[in-house]
């Protein structure tokens, strides 16, 4: 199987104040494509660095993170961007909606900058919203929907460009048990039925259980990789 994610002896540090902080200590991974990645992990394990790193959001202090053949770790701050813009989805526990766009703009919002119409940018929009459930809601505003539904319209905007890998940050950190299990199963059913490859960073054992695959960063050392049965 050919990985999507290669990632050799990455390492991120950061500066607090004088002193300089190693959070991810020598990584190595392979996320084939097509996986549903569950990361877990104690709280200040790294979780959320190695995400970003993996997304393109932040850059590494050592080591190499190639996805598709790319290097992201050699690229421009401009580059990267470019790069994110067109191959990566991102979803976060608290949706990240602009409160003020209807669900259908905020859907819209990642296509501003590709070569579209307005038409074309609509017509996309409205499928991506009719694949996450929801192609009634297009017309409300974010404080008009429920939780749950939120993070749909979170999810639409992250697959509206068609990207090959989505990134989500505790994606039902935010929700009940049975709009958790909703988004959970939407989740699936995009990588099962849509090919897309999802790391999803959870705290939740429940959740990582709709994984493929299941990683354990402890400390910022990768200590355990799980592959379930389907
Ligand atoms: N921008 C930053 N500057 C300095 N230290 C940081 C920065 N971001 C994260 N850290 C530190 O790096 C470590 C790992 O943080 P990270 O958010 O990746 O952990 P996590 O496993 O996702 O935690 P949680 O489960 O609580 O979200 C923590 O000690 C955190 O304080």
């Amino acid at each position: 199987m050919t990985s999507l994610v290669s990632i050799r002896d990455l390492t991120k540090t950061y500066q607090r104040g004088p002193e300089k902080i190693e959070v991810l200590h020598g990584i190595n991974l392979e996320i084939p494509t097509g996986d549903f990645v569950s990361l877990m992990g104690p709280s200040g394990s790294g979780k959320t660095t190695l995400l970003n790193l993996i997304g393109g959001l932040d850059t590494p202090s050592g080591g190499e993170i190639e996805i598709e053949g790319q290097r992201i770790d050699r690229m421009s701050a401009g580059q990267l961007s470019h790069w994110r813009s067109q191959n990566v989805g991102f979803v976060f526990q608290f949706y990240n909606l602009m409160p003020t766009l209807t669900a259908q703009k905020n859907v819209e919002l990642p296509l501003l900058l590709a070569p579209l119409s307005a038409a074309d940018r609509r017509r996309r929009a409205e499928i991506a919203l009719q694949l996450v459930g929801l192609p009634e809601r297009g017309k409300h505003k974010p404080n008009e929907l429920s939780g749950g539904q939120q993070q749909r319209v979170a999810i639409a905007r992250a697959i509206v460009s068609d990207p090959k890998l989505l990134i989500c940050d505790e994606p039902t950190g935010d929700l009940d048990r049975q709009s958790a299990e909703e988004i959970l199963a939407l989740l699936q059913s995009l990588n099962r039925d849509h090919g897309k490859t999802i790391v999803m960073v959870t705290h939740d054992p429940k959740a990582a259980e709709h994984a493929t695959h299941s990683l354990h960063l402890d400390k910022g050392t990768l200590v355990e990789q799980v592959r379930h049965v389907a």
